[in-house]
Protein backbone atom coordinates (compact mmCIF):
# COMPACT_ATOMS: atom_id res chain seq x y z
CA UNK A 1 0.00 0.00 0.00
CA UNK A 2 2.23 3.04 -1.49
CA UNK A 3 2.39 5.59 1.34
CA UNK A 4 0.86 8.65 -0.25
CA UNK A 5 1.90 12.39 1.46
CA UNK A 6 1.89 16.07 0.31
CA UNK A 7 4.87 17.44 0.02
CA UNK A 8 5.50 20.99 1.62
CA UNK A 9 5.44 22.59 -2.11
CA UNK A 10 2.40 21.25 -2.54
CA UNK A 11 0.96 22.47 0.76
CA UNK A 12 2.56 25.43 -0.26
CA UNK A 13 0.58 25.55 -3.62
CA UNK A 14 -2.69 24.42 -2.53
CA UNK A 15 -2.52 27.07 0.27
CA UNK A 16 -2.31 30.03 -2.35
CA UNK A 17 -4.96 28.08 -4.66
CA UNK A 18 -7.73 28.23 -1.30
CA UNK A 19 -7.00 31.31 -0.57
CA UNK A 20 -7.26 33.15 -3.80
CA UNK A 21 -10.27 30.81 -4.61
CA UNK A 22 -11.81 32.11 -1.18
CA UNK A 23 -11.05 35.62 -1.86
CA UNK A 24 -11.78 35.90 -5.22
CA UNK A 25 -15.72 34.73 -4.85
CA UNK A 26 -18.69 36.97 -5.91
CA UNK A 27 -20.91 37.32 -3.27
CA UNK A 28 -22.98 33.99 -2.43
CA UNK A 29 -25.82 36.62 -2.54
CA UNK A 30 -26.97 35.19 -5.68
CA UNK A 31 -29.06 32.50 -4.12
CA UNK A 32 -30.06 34.38 -1.49
CA UNK A 33 -31.36 37.08 -4.09
CA UNK A 34 -33.06 34.20 -5.74
CA UNK A 35 -34.65 33.02 -2.64
CA UNK A 36 -36.02 36.03 -1.71
CA UNK A 37 -38.19 37.35 -4.65
CA UNK A 38 -39.25 35.22 -7.85
CA UNK A 39 -37.84 37.45 -10.95
CA UNK A 40 -39.45 38.18 -14.48
CA UNK A 41 -37.87 36.69 -17.02
CA UNK A 42 -36.08 39.97 -17.99
CA UNK A 43 -35.40 40.47 -14.31
CA UNK A 44 -33.43 37.02 -14.37
CA UNK A 45 -31.49 37.65 -17.38
CA UNK A 46 -29.91 41.03 -16.17
CA UNK A 47 -29.14 39.15 -12.79
CA UNK A 48 -27.10 36.57 -14.71
CA UNK A 49 -25.56 38.71 -16.95
CA UNK A 50 -24.53 40.91 -13.97
CA UNK A 51 -23.18 37.93 -11.96
CA UNK A 52 -21.29 36.64 -14.90
CA UNK A 53 -19.80 39.90 -15.87
CA UNK A 54 -18.54 39.96 -12.23
CA UNK A 55 -17.48 36.10 -12.11
CA UNK A 56 -15.61 36.65 -15.32
CA UNK A 57 -14.01 39.65 -13.36
CA UNK A 58 -13.06 37.32 -10.74
CA UNK A 59 -11.72 34.71 -12.52
CA UNK A 60 -9.39 36.75 -13.79
CA UNK A 61 -8.32 38.13 -10.02
CA UNK A 62 -8.39 34.17 -9.44
CA UNK A 63 -5.83 33.37 -12.39
CA UNK A 64 -2.99 35.57 -11.26
CA UNK A 65 -3.13 33.37 -7.77
CA UNK A 66 -2.06 29.88 -9.84
CA UNK A 67 1.25 29.04 -9.80
CA UNK A 68 3.01 29.85 -12.72
CA UNK A 69 0.15 31.26 -14.60
CA UNK A 70 1.52 34.80 -15.25
CA UNK A 71 4.32 33.03 -16.73
CA UNK A 72 2.67 31.67 -19.67
CA UNK A 73 2.30 33.18 -23.06
CA UNK A 74 0.15 36.56 -22.20
CA UNK A 75 -1.97 35.02 -25.22
CA UNK A 76 -2.20 32.06 -24.01
CA UNK A 77 -3.31 33.60 -20.35
CA UNK A 78 -6.30 35.17 -22.51
CA UNK A 79 -7.18 31.91 -24.29
CA UNK A 80 -7.70 29.68 -21.61
CA UNK A 81 -9.79 32.42 -19.38
CA UNK A 82 -11.74 32.81 -22.23
CA UNK A 83 -12.36 29.19 -23.25
CA UNK A 84 -12.77 28.25 -19.31
CA UNK A 85 -15.12 31.01 -18.37
CA UNK A 86 -18.39 29.45 -19.12
CA UNK A 87 -17.18 26.28 -17.20
CA UNK A 88 -16.19 27.86 -14.29
CA UNK A 89 -19.83 29.51 -13.90
CA UNK A 90 -21.28 26.45 -14.07
CA UNK A 91 -19.27 24.88 -11.89
CA UNK A 92 -19.62 27.83 -9.52
CA UNK A 93 -23.44 27.78 -9.91
CA UNK A 94 -23.27 23.63 -8.87
CA UNK A 95 -21.24 24.58 -5.79
CA UNK A 96 -23.83 27.21 -4.87
CA UNK A 97 -26.57 24.67 -5.77
CA UNK A 98 -24.47 22.34 -3.56
CA UNK A 99 -24.56 24.87 -0.18
CA UNK A 100 -26.09 23.04 2.81
CA UNK A 101 -29.42 24.91 2.77
CA UNK A 102 -31.74 24.93 5.63
CA UNK A 103 -34.77 22.72 4.92
CA UNK A 104 -37.18 23.19 1.48
CA UNK A 105 -34.48 26.24 0.63
CA UNK A 106 -32.97 23.89 -1.97
CA UNK A 107 -36.33 23.59 -3.56
CA UNK A 108 -37.55 26.91 -3.95
CA UNK A 109 -34.18 27.99 -5.49
CA UNK A 110 -34.05 24.57 -7.83
CA UNK A 111 -37.55 26.10 -8.69
CA UNK A 112 -36.52 29.61 -8.74
CA UNK A 113 -34.51 28.20 -11.70
CA UNK A 114 -36.59 26.17 -13.24
CA UNK A 115 -38.77 29.55 -13.80
CA UNK A 116 -36.12 31.52 -14.30
CA UNK A 117 -36.63 31.85 -17.70
CA UNK A 118 -34.01 29.09 -19.62
CA UNK A 119 -35.94 27.03 -21.26
CA UNK A 120 -37.25 23.46 -20.26
CA UNK A 121 -35.10 21.33 -22.42
CA UNK A 122 -31.51 22.36 -20.46
CA UNK A 123 -33.04 22.18 -16.95
CA UNK A 124 -32.41 17.89 -17.20
CA UNK A 125 -28.62 18.01 -18.19
CA UNK A 126 -28.09 20.95 -15.64
CA UNK A 127 -29.68 20.29 -12.62
CA UNK A 128 -28.23 16.36 -13.40
CA UNK A 129 -24.73 18.30 -13.07
CA UNK A 130 -25.33 20.28 -10.05
CA UNK A 131 -26.98 16.90 -8.49
CA UNK A 132 -23.65 15.23 -9.32
CA UNK A 133 -21.55 17.67 -7.72
CA UNK A 134 -23.63 18.04 -5.12
CA UNK A 135 -23.19 14.09 -4.16
CA UNK A 136 -19.54 14.71 -4.09
CA UNK A 137 -19.63 16.66 -1.03
CA UNK A 138 -16.51 18.22 -2.41
CA UNK A 139 -14.42 20.20 0.37
CA UNK A 140 -13.24 23.66 -0.63
CA UNK A 141 -9.81 22.52 -1.27
CA UNK A 142 -10.83 20.12 -4.15
CA UNK A 143 -13.56 22.86 -5.39
CA UNK A 144 -10.96 25.37 -5.87
CA UNK A 145 -8.25 22.68 -7.61
CA UNK A 146 -11.23 21.09 -9.53
CA UNK A 147 -11.85 25.02 -10.91
CA UNK A 148 -7.90 25.75 -11.15
CA UNK A 149 -7.71 22.06 -13.19
CA UNK A 150 -10.87 23.28 -15.44
CA UNK A 151 -8.65 26.98 -16.28
CA UNK A 152 -5.86 24.85 -16.90
CA UNK A 153 -6.97 22.66 -20.00
CA UNK A 154 -4.50 22.61 -22.37
CA UNK A 155 -6.64 21.81 -25.77
CA UNK A 156 -8.69 25.11 -25.20
CA UNK A 157 -9.23 26.88 -28.98
CA UNK A 158 -6.06 29.11 -29.67
CA UNK A 159 -3.63 27.83 -26.82
CA UNK A 160 -0.09 27.67 -28.62
CA UNK A 161 2.27 26.25 -25.86
CA UNK A 162 -0.43 23.50 -24.87
CA UNK A 163 3.07 21.87 -23.22
CA UNK A 164 3.66 24.46 -20.83
CA UNK A 165 -0.35 24.29 -19.59
CA UNK A 166 -0.28 20.72 -19.74
CA UNK A 167 2.97 20.99 -17.33
CA UNK A 168 1.09 23.25 -15.02
CA UNK A 169 -2.45 21.12 -14.78
CA UNK A 170 -0.16 18.29 -14.00
CA UNK A 171 0.89 19.58 -10.90
CA UNK A 172 -2.49 20.65 -10.08
CA UNK A 173 -3.77 17.26 -10.65
CA UNK A 174 -1.09 15.61 -8.48
CA UNK A 175 -1.68 17.16 -5.49
CA UNK A 176 -5.60 16.57 -5.94
CA UNK A 177 -5.35 13.23 -6.21
CA UNK A 178 -3.09 12.89 -3.07
CA UNK A 179 -5.60 15.14 -0.87
CA UNK A 180 -8.58 12.73 -2.63
CA UNK A 181 -6.35 9.51 -1.48
CA UNK A 182 -6.03 11.08 1.65
CA UNK A 183 -9.31 12.72 2.45
CA UNK A 184 -11.43 9.71 0.99
CA UNK A 185 -9.76 6.59 2.01
CA UNK A 186 -12.85 4.45 2.00
CA UNK A 187 -13.42 5.39 -1.99
CA UNK A 188 -10.52 4.95 -3.99
CA UNK A 189 -12.73 6.03 -7.23
CA UNK A 190 -13.25 10.03 -5.70
CA UNK A 191 -10.39 11.05 -8.05
CA UNK A 192 -11.83 9.51 -10.58
CA UNK A 193 -15.38 10.52 -10.10
CA UNK A 194 -14.31 14.33 -9.14
CA UNK A 195 -12.36 14.17 -13.20
CA UNK A 196 -15.42 12.79 -14.77
CA UNK A 197 -17.70 15.81 -13.18
CA UNK A 198 -15.16 17.70 -15.48
CA UNK A 199 -16.46 15.71 -18.81
CA UNK A 200 -20.35 16.16 -17.86
CA UNK A 201 -18.98 19.84 -17.26
CA UNK A 202 -17.84 20.66 -20.58
CA UNK A 203 -21.09 18.49 -21.94
CA UNK A 204 -23.28 21.26 -20.32
CA UNK A 205 -21.21 23.98 -21.42
CA UNK A 206 -21.88 23.02 -25.17
CA UNK A 207 -25.31 24.50 -24.40
CA UNK A 208 -24.57 27.82 -23.04
CA UNK A 209 -25.10 29.92 -26.06
CA UNK A 210 -28.24 28.02 -26.87
CA UNK A 211 -29.30 28.87 -22.96
CA UNK A 212 -29.42 32.59 -23.33
CA UNK A 213 -30.55 32.85 -26.88
CA UNK A 214 -33.47 30.95 -25.81
CA UNK A 215 -34.45 32.47 -22.38
CA UNK A 216 -37.43 33.73 -22.79
CA UNK A 217 -36.88 37.57 -23.21
CA UNK A 218 -38.06 39.79 -25.88
CA UNK A 219 -34.34 41.63 -25.93
CA UNK A 220 -31.14 39.88 -25.19
CA UNK A 221 -28.78 42.53 -24.07
CA UNK A 222 -25.29 41.01 -23.58
CA UNK A 223 -22.37 43.10 -22.32
CA UNK A 224 -19.17 43.38 -24.48
CA UNK A 225 -17.17 40.98 -22.57
CA UNK A 226 -20.06 38.87 -22.21
CA UNK A 227 -20.23 38.63 -26.19
CA UNK A 228 -16.14 37.56 -26.00
CA UNK A 229 -16.86 35.13 -23.27
CA UNK A 230 -20.31 33.44 -24.43
CA UNK A 231 -20.30 33.74 -27.91
CA UNK A 232 -23.27 35.84 -28.88
CA UNK A 233 -23.99 38.57 -30.74
O1 LIG B 1 -26.66 33.64 -11.14
C1 LIG B 1 -26.47 32.52 -11.57
N1 LIG B 1 -25.28 31.87 -11.52
C2 LIG B 1 -24.09 32.55 -10.98
C3 LIG B 1 -23.05 32.61 -12.09
C4 LIG B 1 -21.74 33.17 -11.57
C5 LIG B 1 -21.26 32.40 -10.34
C6 LIG B 1 -22.30 32.34 -9.24
C7 LIG B 1 -23.63 31.77 -9.75
C8 LIG B 1 -27.60 31.71 -12.19
C9 LIG B 1 -28.99 32.30 -11.97
C10 LIG B 1 -30.06 31.31 -12.44
C11 LIG B 1 -31.46 31.88 -12.28
C12 LIG B 1 -31.60 33.22 -13.03
C13 LIG B 1 -30.54 34.21 -12.55
C14 LIG B 1 -29.14 33.65 -12.69
N2 LIG B 1 -27.52 30.33 -11.69
C15 LIG B 1 -27.42 29.25 -12.50
C16 LIG B 1 -27.30 29.29 -13.93
C17 LIG B 1 -28.17 28.74 -14.85
C18 LIG B 1 -27.75 28.92 -16.20
C19 LIG B 1 -26.58 29.62 -16.28
C20 LIG B 1 -25.91 30.02 -17.51
C21 LIG B 1 -24.61 30.50 -17.47
C22 LIG B 1 -23.98 30.85 -18.67
C23 LIG B 1 -24.66 30.75 -19.89
C24 LIG B 1 -25.96 30.25 -19.90
C25 LIG B 1 -26.60 29.89 -18.73
S1 LIG B 1 -25.98 30.01 -14.73
N3 LIG B 1 -27.41 28.12 -11.80
C26 LIG B 1 -27.49 28.48 -10.49
C27 LIG B 1 -27.48 27.69 -9.34
C28 LIG B 1 -27.54 28.32 -8.10
C29 LIG B 1 -27.61 29.73 -8.01
C30 LIG B 1 -27.61 30.53 -9.18
C31 LIG B 1 -27.55 29.89 -10.40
Amino acid sequence: KEKVEITKEQQALVKVVVEAYNRHQIPQDVAKKLLQDQYSAEENFLLLTEMATSQVQVLVEFTKNIPGFLSLDREDQIALLKGSAVEAMFLRSAQVFSKKMPNGHTEVLEERIRKSGISEEFMTPMFNFYKSIGELHMVEEEQALLTTITILTPDRPYVKDQQAVERLQETILDVLRKMCVLQHPQDPQYFARLLGRLTELRTLSHYHAEMLTSWRVNDHKFTPLLCEIWDVQ
